[in-house]
């Protein structure tokens, strides 16, 4: 099995200031935010917008020439780009309206109140934001409260904020019907490469772990300057991002060219994360993404990130591994325990299981 870098040791992790409480005078940025001239390639807003591909949930499970056309375009969507924007996902509006609401109200608290959640230096739950593990490390120019939300009986409730009042009933309304999504998502992926419709589902295991992660991008007095996020691809199997109704950020590096994602106010973008690279033995790919900021306004995103059981093996479907194509992942574990020390390098974690 591969061996990938160990988890961070609890003293590396360092807790930094908010973002949010950064005293900025003119243009002067804290150093440790700016990126680096070779590793942040160019940071440009004005690149161009293109159309994600936009599938419609509900005719997945259609058994119909209409649902087999559907899966053929999700087929071609993940092996192309990586990601779609999902709709007809069964959702209400309103509840997305109110997820997005609550992040905004919560990060609009004073720090006071909002530090009552603040991670620990040995967790990485909770109100804060970037794990400091090298004091030559570039910042996010974000904050955020990260949550396990299953299994539920794993749940830290002390980092899940009482304020504002329904933050706790919407995040647990979502998460659950989010959990339904995730697995329709995971049988349709299957059956669009022709596989049994358990294949993914059953190395994702019953006790798979979801992380909610709410990011608040601050205004940025130099976005050239400064990423929200670095150029990543995400470390889950799947995840589901809701975006901010109105202010643009995300970029997707597609034929190595970064290109804008456009804001589809009732959809769920979804992504393809490492592990459902490894399942599917590259054919889907997980893309690389990164957060651009603004300088005239804030920011929030909901990314739910949902990861197979760390106790599963993940490894390629045995009917993708062919003549024509060799398995070119090794089996792993606990993938994501590593995940974000890659992260913090610049590197992409997935490479280290290549074979
Ligand atoms: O804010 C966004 O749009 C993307 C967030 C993201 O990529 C992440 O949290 O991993
Ligand atoms: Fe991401």
């Amino acid at each position: 099995m591969a061996e990938i870098l160990p988890p961070a040791k609890a003293e590396t992790i360092l807790v930094s200031q908010p973002v949010q409480e950064l005293v900025i005078d003119g243009d002067q940025l804290p150093e440790r935010y700016i990126c680096k001239e070779n590793d942040r390639g160019i940071i440009d807003a004005s690149v161009p917008l293109i159309e994600i591909p936009v599938i419609d949930l509900s005719l997945l499970t259609n058994s119909s020439s209409t649902g087999r056309q559907e899966l053929d375009k999700l087929q071609s969507a993940l092996s192309s780009w990586g990601c779609f924007q999902a709709v007809n996902h069964g959702m209400a509006s309103s509840l997305l309206d109110e997820v997005r609401e609550v992040t905004k109200q919560f990060f609009a608290l004073p720090v006071e109140e909002k530090q009552k959640y603040s991670r620990a230096a040995d967790d990485i739950e909770g109100y804060g934001n970037d794990m400091v593990l090298s004091e030559h490390q570039t910042l996010d120019w974000t904050d955020r409260v990260y949550l396990l939300v299953n299994p539920e009986e794993q749940r830290k409730l002390k980092y899940w904020p009482e304020n504002p009042k329904t933050f706790r009933d919407i995040l647990h309304e979502y998460s659950t019907k989010l959990r339904l999504i995730t697995e329709l998502l995971l049988k349709a992926m299957a059956r669009s490469l022709n596989l049994e419709e358990e294949s993914f589902l059953k190395q994702y295991g019953q006790q798979a772990k979801v992380y909610a992660r709410f990011n608040f991008y601050p205004q940025c007095p130099r976005p050239d300057l400064v990423l929200g996020l670095k150029p990543h691809a995400d470390g889950s199997a799947i995840t589901i991002l809701l975006q901010d109704k109105e202010v643009e950020g995300l970029q997707i590096l597609k034929d190595d060219q970064w290109v804008r994602v456009p804001i589809v106010p009732h959809a769920l973008l979804v992504n393809v994360g490492d592990q459902v690279e490894i399942m599917s033995n590259g054919i889907y790919k997980s893309p690389v993404h990164r957060v651009l900021t603004n300088s005239e306004r804030e920011r929030i995103s909901v990314a739910m990130f949902c990861s197979p059981d760390p106790e599963k093996e993940i490894e390629p479907v045995g009917e993708l591994v062919n003549d024509n194509r060799p398995q070119l992942y090794k089996k792993v574990k606990n993938y994501v325990a590593a995940y974000f020390q890659y992260y913090q390098q610049w590197k992409r974690p997935i490479d280290a299981v290549k074979i």
